[in-house]
């Protein structure tokens, strides 16, 4: 815990029947102030119930919820002073859209409503009533309404969920700016790899009820501990070694570790860390393209290196055809991975 600490999750656990299984499993972790992370897993592993018990929606059955050092764990909902925006909105169908906004927060002047409209995208759509509103309009209503509260926390649970691909990623990036410039931490869920790297600080992944890991976004995505996280935050090559010190030997050869390991090991590898060429006249090759994958701006090459068929990102300009005899490189280093059942 820092300072700065804003939210501590200690020890939380929910089961919601007696001899069911916990689905948040003794979960804890800690936010800063103006920090953002991202809860993300797979359908069901309990990120929205952590949520809930954070908003105090939902009552553990152990464990405690602090704000600034303060057990609210037993504290209603509207008096911990969070701010929330679910996957159903919740805007007041009778009031207009301007109304939406202007209601909960304190703040004075005729600009309150335009400027958090502006902040979503939606300037000039005050006087809408909601079902006036597309499902994407009304979730970007949702979060000007609740940053016009001007909460220090805002819970925010598949947030962008509704919005097509440009929008979003503009959306992310505009609002990740004003949430950092207003120093407003936020927790939110997803199951959008992607979404979760981007919009984050830091992450954690969850899986049946626990957090597998958490850290900074490029740093979980660069060394996953073990499979299910390397895998969960984005494609990824599961391959086997012999490892002695810093090296492992795989059917690519011999690769270095990002730290040591001994043994028998699972490594990962990420398709963007490999290269390929096609082999000169004289050139052994180390693999053969099985399957070539054109998707816009890069190619996915999949590889037999040896028996084992690896995945490889290129460049859209290198242009190989399925059978072709390879060189495929790593750029970089192996990662390691832990058992995920442990
Ligand atoms: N009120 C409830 N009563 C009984 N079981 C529940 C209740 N709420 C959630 N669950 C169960 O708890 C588990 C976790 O649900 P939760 O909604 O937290 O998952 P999630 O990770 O947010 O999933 P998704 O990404 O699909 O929203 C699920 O198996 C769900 O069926």
């Amino acid at each position: 815990m820092t300072d700065n600490n804003l939210l501590s999750v200690r020890s939380l656990t929910r089961r919601f029947t007696s001899s069911g299984p916990a689905v948040v499993d003794d979960l804890s972790f800690d936010l800063d102030a103006g920090e953002i992370l991202a809860l993300i897993g797979p359908s069901g592993c309990g990120k929205t119930t952590t949520l809930r018990m954070i908003a105090g929606f939902e009552t553990p059955n152990t464990g405690r919820v602090l704000l600034s050092g303060r057990d609210v764990t037993s504290t209603p909902a509207e008096q911990r002073g969070i701010g929330m925006v679910f996957q159903d909105y919740a805007l007041f169908p009778h009031m207009t859209v301007g109304e939406n906004i202007r209601f909960g927060t304190r703040q004075k002047g005729r600009d309150v409503v335009a400027r958090y409209l502006g902040m979503v995208g939606l300037e000039g759509f005050d006087q809408r009533y909601p079902d006036q509103l597309s499902g994407g309009q009304q979730q970007r209503v949702a979060l000007a309404r609740s940053f016009a509260a001007e909460p220090r926390l805002i819970l925010l649970d598949e947030p962008f969920s509704n919005l097509d691909a440009a929008l979003r990623s503009a959306a992310r990036r505009e609002i990740r700016r004003l949430l950092k410039s207003a120093g407003i931490a936020i927790v939110f869920v997803t199951h959008d790899q992607e979404e979760a790297l981007s919009f984050a600080d830091r992450v954690a992944v969850m899986h049946a009820g626990r957090i597998m890991q958490s850290g900074m976004a490029q740093e979980v995505y660069d060394r996953p501990a073990d499979a299910f996280v390397a895998t969960f935050l984005g494609r990824t090559n599961l391959l086997e070694g012999i490892a002695e010190g810093g090296c492992v030997q795989t059917s690519l050869g011999l690769l270095p570790l990002t730290h040591p390991a001994s043994g028998r090991v699972s490594i990962s590898l990420r398709p963007e860390r490999l290269g390929i060429r096609a082999v000169e006249a004289d050139e052994q090759p180390n693999g053969r393209i099985v399957a070539v994958e054109f998707k816009g701006h890069d190619m996915t090459y999949w590889v037999d290196c040896n028996g084992v068929e690896v995945q490889v990102d290129a460049m859209q300009s290198i242009r190989l055809a399925e059978g072709t005899p390879v060189r495929v490189a790593v750029d970089g280093e192996a990662v390691p991975l832990g058992d995920s059942n442990q």
